[in-house]
């Protein structure tokens, strides 16, 4: 048995992200597209929780993602809850056309606050805008996003619009509580604590109530 190292020679991180949102708001289509560019028209509704793998590079560094799919139904929440605390990167998907789906955001919050990282990232996703019947308003739904210090996209999923995008940006945030593994240098090294500390902080004062 080779050891981790020698398995993936080129990795310099993993990060776990996870997917979550009402059934039928499209999580599993929009990861088959980021991992697989495909597009299921028929897509079976998520049984308790999945994952896929995708190696990117990002601001330099070789990155093995690991991606959690979760159900949207509620009957599940308990299972996938417990996949939270591994997430550095939460993706809340809504369907633009489905304003349920979008009011239910806050109760997705409430579960990201309860179970996840304190310094988890979030990006708040309305897919399905391809669709021409949207009924959630964008500049509303973005206010919402930012004023929680949330990424905000509109996607989809079937004509592969801004979903690898939301993955970067995400991927771009979690990098930067992360410092970079080129200790050698002294001064180097002190910089980046005192970021990441500074970033620490900035997420201990953190709190989803402005929303
Ligand atoms: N038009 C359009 N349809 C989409 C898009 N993404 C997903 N769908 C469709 O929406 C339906 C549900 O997609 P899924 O990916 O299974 O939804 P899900 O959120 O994973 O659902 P659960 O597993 O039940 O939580 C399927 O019929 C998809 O084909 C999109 O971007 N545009």
């Amino acid at each position: 048995s080779s050891s981790p190292l020698l398995q993936h020679p080129t990795v310099d991180l993993k990060l776990q992200m996870i997917l979550i949102g009402d059934r039928n708001v499209g999580k599993t289509c929009f990861l088959e597209r980021y991992t697989d560019d495909l597009f299921r028209e028929e897509s079976k509704s998520t049984v308790g929780i999945d994952f896929r793998i995708k190696t990117v590079t990002v601001g330099g560094r070789r990155i093995r993602l690991q991606i959690w799919d979760t159900a949207g139904q509620e009957r599940f929440n308990s299972i996938t809850t417990a996949y939270y605390r591994n997430a550095r990167g939460i993706l809340l998907l809504y369907d633009v056309t489905n304003p349920e789906s979008y009011r239910n955001i806050t109760k997705w919050m409430k579960l990201i606050e309860e179970y996840g990282r304190s310094d988890v990232e979030v990006a708040i996703v309305g897919n399905k805008a391809d669709l021409e019947n949207v009924q959630v308003n964008t500049h509303k739904a973005r206010n919402f996003a930012e004023n929680c210090g949330f990424i905000f996209y509109e996607t989809s999923a079937k004509a592969s619009l801004n979903v690898d995008t939301v993955f970067v940006n995400l991927i771009y945030k979690i990098l930067k509580q992360i410092p970079q593994p080129h200790e050698r240098n002294p001064q180097i090294r002190r910089k980046t604590m005192t970021s990441q500390a500074l970033c620490e902080d900035a997420n201990a004062k953190r709190s989803y109530k402005c929303c």
